[in-house]
């Protein structure tokens, strides 16, 4: 309802300069974006017909939206909003704000259970008592319809075919004789039978032998109707995809011959997927334009951000099965949203008793239908199974409802066994909980993780003194390794070369200030200097690392990819950039036509999401009244220590520490609601 018509004419050039000052100082504050001014200037203009102060109000708060969508919030919840104080102007409570948008023309306010229904002009929607500017609310409401459409669908799976190759697949049924649930088998089992389903799990817990035993199954009930599957890899990112390509290269030799055939091995981003169009948002692939596949398997799903995802599901073709592969814990995704962790959430909640814990009765007769004694081992144990499984720890019998039979969670880590203190610290940090932290850090008698303390103030020890010390003592530890890939270079062993840069790596909350990705580089620089093992006047100088940060589509480079400065062994006066392919190609290339690049001595834990390292030095910053820990979280550092495979060493002060696990990486967003509060039917 609009309000009734003031007079224009009246309105006064003081209310307009109102406007103008708050949002001004809005933006000289740096609360607001350019963007956010112009959104709320927008918005202004269009909202002639209201009431002074409503319009400032409506203005204000779609400037507030945008600059949240900024933040990586899909949406914001109106209690946020309500008494937020932007430069004076205090927004009224949530009722309050509610009726003033009741009033706008910019905001459509739509009852809670509309799915993907409906498109909207207005540039903001009130929806379940959270704003959106409009085009994430369609993503949103996009993705979660083709996400429920799919998850609902199921086949019938041929009990005799799929037990024969099941029983191929999985020799030693573990179910029956260690009396654990074997959840790679009941993963395959879930994953074979639904169009959608996620594989979530952390580092080494089997995601990619489990997800190519899952393929070899698909394909082999299709070769017993003469058919070959379309299957398709896709990652975020070319780091990504070329570790995919790595790994399951791996599990699938390790499978018996006859399961290999059709198996693919090459993962592509999903950019090249869907076929990125030069200088725009949109793909050629499309709902109308749909990709060619059967099945499609996405790594690294916590990285991909919501409008994508929701580009990827709109592309896919009616008869797609998808299954996404992540870690929900570790950091989400650069761009807007949380996708995974929105999908995955019945595991984050404490669930006790919950109805998103278990599997529907038809899911549970399914897999007592293909896993021998699974009946029995449930009738035995009641249904606490597996007490160690974090979530889906009973398969009890409930009404369908939401994702329930979509999601499978792997907890048994293959790399590290329960002793390793990485394994304990991962699960450690992921409760938050800082004594049990800080006391499997000091434990001596996990080899693995060290902690460098840097201490807090105190007269004796200034903070930045025994900063400084540390600083000398990481960069001397890691020395070695650097000289040994320097040697290598000087050798023109690049195998070898690339091999030490895969052996350490310093991962930083930040990238500049102290404890920065640009200080240790520098540090690290001038000692190689100082020792005369590099000369860095040149810029590429030989063995400098460097890692990219744009996608070059053309040089099929990518951001994350790693390469070392070096002179071409047919002609020493050339310097070049070298590459190893995913394929073990070795590329060259002249420095001036290498794509956007930084040095890499150290790089940011974001930027480290898809790789593994032997070792791992983590460094937070300082915190102090100059910085108070802004940016850092637990899942940042989970997701730093979940990239080392075998010494883990953290460079931090106890509050820095501390204030990682207190402060979780909450985005806001309506996704997970639309996703596990709707019945399956
Ligand atoms: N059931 C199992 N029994 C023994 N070893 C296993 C099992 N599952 C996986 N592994 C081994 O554990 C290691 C990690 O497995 P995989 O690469 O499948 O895990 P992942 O979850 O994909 O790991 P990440 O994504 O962290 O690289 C591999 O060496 C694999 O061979």
């Amino acid at each position: 309802m609009v309000n009734a018509a003031p007079n224009l004419d009246a309105r006064t050039h003081t209310e307009e300069c109102s406007f103008k000052r708050i949002v001004n100082d809005l933006l000289e504050l740096g609360v607001f974006r350019a963007i956010d001014y112009a959104f709320a200037e927008f918005v202004y203009q269009q909202e002639v017909n209201l009431a002074e102060d409503l319009r400032l109000q409506v203005a204000l708060l779609a400037g507030y939206v945008s600059l949240q969508t900024g933040e990586q919030h899909t949406c914001i919840e109106l209690k946020e909003l309500a008494k937020l104080n932007l430069a004076g102007f205090v927004l009224p409570d949530a009722e309050g704000l509610f009726q003033s948008l009741q009033q706008a023309n910019t905001v459509e306010i739509l009852a809670s259970d509309i799915q993907a229904t409906g498109k909207y002009s207005s540039p903001l929607i009130l929806q379940n008592n959270k704003v959106y500017l409009q085009r994430y609310w369609q993503y949103e409401v996009n993705l979660a319809g083709k996400i429920l459409e799919m998850a609902v669908k199921s086949h019938d799976l041929n009990i005799i075919e799929t037990q024969t190759l099941l029983t191929g697949l999985f020799p030693k049924d573990k179910c029956v004789q260690t009396e654990e649930l074997d959840w790679q088998k009941i993963a395959v089992c879930i994953a074979s039978s639904q169009k959608f389903s996620v594989i979530s799990g952390g580092p080494g817990t089997g995601k990619t032998t489990t997800v190519t035993k899952l393929l070899a199954l698909l394909q082999g009930l299709a070769a017993k109707q003469n058919k070959v599957l379309n299957i398709q890899l896709a990652a975020p990112t070319g780091k990504a995809a070329a570790r995919l390509t790595e790994s399951i290269r791996g599990a699938k030799s390790k499978l018996p011959e006859p399961l290999q055939n059709h198996l693919p091995e090459q993962c592509q981003t999903i950019h090249r997927l869907l076929g990125a169009l030069p200088m725009s948002p949109y793909f050629k692939t499309d709902q109308f334009q749909p990709l060619h596949l059967d099945v499609l398997v996405l790594d690294e799903a916590s990285m991909v951000d919501l409008p994508l995802m929701a580009k990827l599901f709109d592309a896919l073709p009616k008869q797609a099965q998808v299954i996404l592969l992540g870690d929900q814990d570790q950091l989400a995704s650069v761009e807007t949203g949380s996708v995974l962790a929105d999908i995955c959430q019945p595991y984050n909640l404490n669930l006790g008793g919950d109805k998103l814990a278990g599997y529907s009765p038809k899911m549970y007769d399914r897999l007592s239908q293909l896993i021998d004694g699974l009946s029995d081992l449930i009738l035995e144990q009641g249904v606490q199974i597996h007490a160690n499984e974090r979530a889906v720890t009973h398969l009890i019998k409930q009404e369908p409802f939401g994702l329930q039979d979509n999601l499978v969670q792997l907890v048994k880590s293959h790399r590290f066994s329960d002793d390793s203190g990485i394994g304990q610290l991962a699960k450690a940090i992921k409760t938050g909980d800082v004594v049990l932290v800080q006391d499997l850090l000091k434990e001596k008698s996990f080899t693995d993780i060290n902690w460098y303390q840097l201490k807090q103030n105190s007269v004796k020890n200034n903070q930045k003194v025994v900063s400084e010390q540390i600083l000398k003592q990481l960069i001397t530890k890691l020395l070695p390794v650097f000289k040994l890939y320097l040697k290598a270079i000087k050798q023109g062993d690049l195998a070898l070369a690339f091999n030490c840069l895969h052996q350490q790596q310093v991962l930083c909350a930040q990238k500049t200030g102290l404890w920065g990705v640009e200080q240790i580089n520098s540090l690290m620089e001038n000692e190689l200097h100082q020792q005369g093992l590099i000369d860095k006047s040149k810029d590429f100088y030989t063995g400098r690392p460097v890692m990219l940060s744009k996608n070059d589509h053309q040089l099929k480079l990518f951001n994350g990819d790693i390469g070392l400065v070096m002179p071409d062994p047919n002609q020493a006066d050339l310097i070049k950039v070298w590459f190893i392919t995913p394929e073990g190609e070795i590329r060259g290339l002249l420095p001036s036509r290498l794509p956007s690049h930084e040095t890499l001595y150290a790089m940011t834990i974001h930027k480290s999401q898809g790789s593994e390292f032997e070792s791992v030095y983590l460094c937070l910053p300082l915190v102090n009244n100059n910085y108070g820990g802004r940016g850092l979280s637990r899942e940042l550092l989970y997701t730093g220590l979940t990239r080392a495979k075998k010494q883990f060493y953290l460079f931090a002060q106890p509050q820095a520490l501390a204030l990682s696990l207190s402060q979780q990486c909450k985005r806001s967003s309506g996704l997970a609601q639309r996703l596990h509060n709707s019945k399956a039917t």
